[in-house]
């Protein structure tokens, strides 16, 4: 089956304060429409990992491909446009732009991308707000929703490029049960209908599970996949 997301022996190290081998020989990949999960104790890498996969973080030895497109050692530019229309990204903290409305928050990172007409985006940020049950919240200023609408806000903006892959630093960590429910089942979602890989760091045992695949992360190493 077709991998959108692959490493080969992927090796990071962090130099401060002291030499520390954080990632250690990372050969793995997500399969086209797969839900996979990431779990492991704090401090093992996970975060780490998730940064060199996202092309957020450049330095590290090993090769990361997207699709079957070679992306380590593509500058920096290049990064930014091939992460921006390939890679969807949810973290624990929504990183809204409070004083926007839900609407220009969904909106940015086409605009950023720079592919299609205002209204185009327009039309096209109105659908995932719909898609995700929050259509009525668009002309809200960000500020004014609740913690799992701003999650959902921060899922459509993530979406708003036609990611091939979502990925997900602890999406639910900030959220009480009935949010983070809503959140694995747009999850789910977009799996299901859209065919829609994922990528999900979490530690919630019960979120995972459910999950296609769990990978196991110990001490900087996949020691099960
Ligand atoms: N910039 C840095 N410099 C030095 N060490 C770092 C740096 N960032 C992270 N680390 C260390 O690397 C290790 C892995 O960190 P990482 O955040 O990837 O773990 P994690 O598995 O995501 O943990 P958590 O579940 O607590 O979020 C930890 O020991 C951490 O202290």
């Amino acid at each position: 089956m077709k991998l959108v997301l692959e490493t080969k022996n992927i090796n990071k190290h962090f130099y401060k304060p002291k030499d520390f081998h954080v990632l250690k020989d990372i050969s793995f990949g997500v399969r086209e429409g797969e839900f996979a999960s990431i779990m492991g104790k704090s401090g093992s890498g996970k975060s780490t990992l998730l940064y060199v996969l996202s092309t957020m973080d450049t330095d590290y030895t090993g090769e990361l491909y997207l699709g079957n497109e070679l992306i380590t050692g593509k500058s920096h530019q290049e990064l930014s446009r091939i992460r921006n229309k390939n890679i969807g990204f949810v973290f624990q903290f929504h990183y809204l732009l409070s004083e926007f409305s839900v609407l220009e928050n969904v909106m940015l990172p086409a605009k950023k991308l720079g592919e299609k007409s205002n209204s185009e985006i327009e039309r096209d940020a109105h659908q995932k707000l719909e898609m995700l049950n929050i259509g009525h919240l668009a002309g809200q200023r960000a500020s004014r929703i609740s913690g799992g609408e701003k999650q959902r806000v921060a899922i459509a903006r993530a979406l708003i490029n036609d990611p091939t892959i979502l990925m997900g630093d602890e999406p639910t960590g900030n959220l009480d049960s009935h949010n983070s429910e809503n959140v694995f089942n747009i999850f789910k979602n977009l799996k299901e209908n859209q065919g829609l890989s994922l990528l999900v760091v979490t530690h919630d045992e019960d979120f995972a599970k459910r999950t296609d695949r769990i990978i196991e992360m110990e001490d900087g190493r996949i020691f099960k996949q």
